[in-house]
């Protein structure tokens, strides 16, 4: 089943929650995590936040739709994502934020780091997702390299890969399963997410579902203090196999559901091909990814 571990005790390396630990990275691809730098009240206010946006009004959403511009930043409406070619267009709605880089940076002008839009409402809304995002990311870099500690990988290979890291910060709104919905629909189809690993943090409702190696769907649900993680395609690679890269979906039921997660990236020209093979970018996998299931991005590479 999939473990779940107290952060601290990682963080202090303890040889159960080491075990516990690489046991989750390498035969699950999924943990759940407690005992962070993130309180459970800090999540409410963000899912809070994140309701009052997608509950209001339509005009003030429109005005910071992604689907006009060349990257992933503002809002994604239903059916902005098809994570899985074989099913439909998701029905859930994003609002996605990414890192900003100065503008004399060599990489501020790529895609991968665009600027952010923010809506005119709720009042508060970017400070409050700001703020969620730079404690995410922190508690995200602590957490990878406790889990380099649990596979046997050095814990201070990773904290400049993220120095610039095309982290992305996502609210997802799943409405209640649309009474329209068939089998190819879902609030988000089955995927592997793409980078390396994932903080997801979610209102506390049920609904997300992993893929376990005989092929079976079990439920894995946390309230808002408990965060739900797993792993990326560019981790699997990267361990060449090693970490696994778990399928995931929600189908969705009779409530609306909130989930935050974090997609902790590295930055662009990090090399992420297992040692002896061919160097492949991160950047280069996130684009390609991007372009393959944001619905407005496809065909455009
Ligand atoms: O909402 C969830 O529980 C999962 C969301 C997810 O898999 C994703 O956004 O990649
Ligand atoms: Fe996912």
């Amino acid at each position: 089943m999939i473990p779940h571990i107290d952060a601290q005790a990682l963080a202090a390396r303890t040889p159960e929650a080491l075990a516990a630990t690489k046991y989750g990275a390498e035969e699950v691809g999924f943990l759940t995590l407690h005992n962070t730098a993130l309180t459970a009240s800090a999540v409410s206010e963000t899912i809070a936040a994140y309701r009052a946006f997608f509950k209001g009004d339509v005009a003030n959403k429109e005005a910071v739709n992604m689907n006009v511009t060349g990257s992933n930043r503002g809002w994604g409406g239903a059916g902005s994502e098809q994570v899985d070619p074989a099913a439909n267009p998701d029905y859930k709605e994003v609002f996605d934020c990414g890192v900003e880089l100065p503008k004399d940076d060599p990489f501020a002008r790529l895609p991968v780091y665009a600027p952010n839009q923010w809506p005119a409402a709720p009042e508060g809304f970017q400070h409050c997702i700001e703020g969620y995002f730079t404690q995410a990311r922190a508690v995200s870099l602590k957490l990878l390299q406790g889990i380099s500690a649990a596979i046997g990988a050095d814990p201070t290979f990773f904290a400049d890969k993220f120095a610039k890291p095309m982290a992305l910060l996502r609210g997802n709104f799943y409405p209640e399963r649309p009474s329209w919905a068939g089998a190819k629909d879902f609030g988000i189809a089955a995927h592997t997410d793409y980078g390396c690993l994932t903080l997801l943090a979610t209102d506390g409702q049920p609904g997300l579902e992993v893929q376990l190696r005989d092929g079976t769907w079990v439920p894995v649900q946390a309230d808002p203090g408990t965060f739900i993680i797993n792993f990326g395609e560019m981790l699997e690679m990267w361990t060449a196999g090693q970490v696994r890269a778990t399928p995931h979906r929600v189908i969705g039921g009779t409530v609306e559901r909130i989930s935050i997660p974090l997609f902790f990236n590295p930055a662009y020209d990090t090399n992420v091909a297992p040692a002896g093979a061919p160097p492949l970018s991160a950047g280069e996998h996130l684009s390609k990814r991007y372009a393959e299931t944001y619905t407005h991005l496809q065909g455009a590479s």
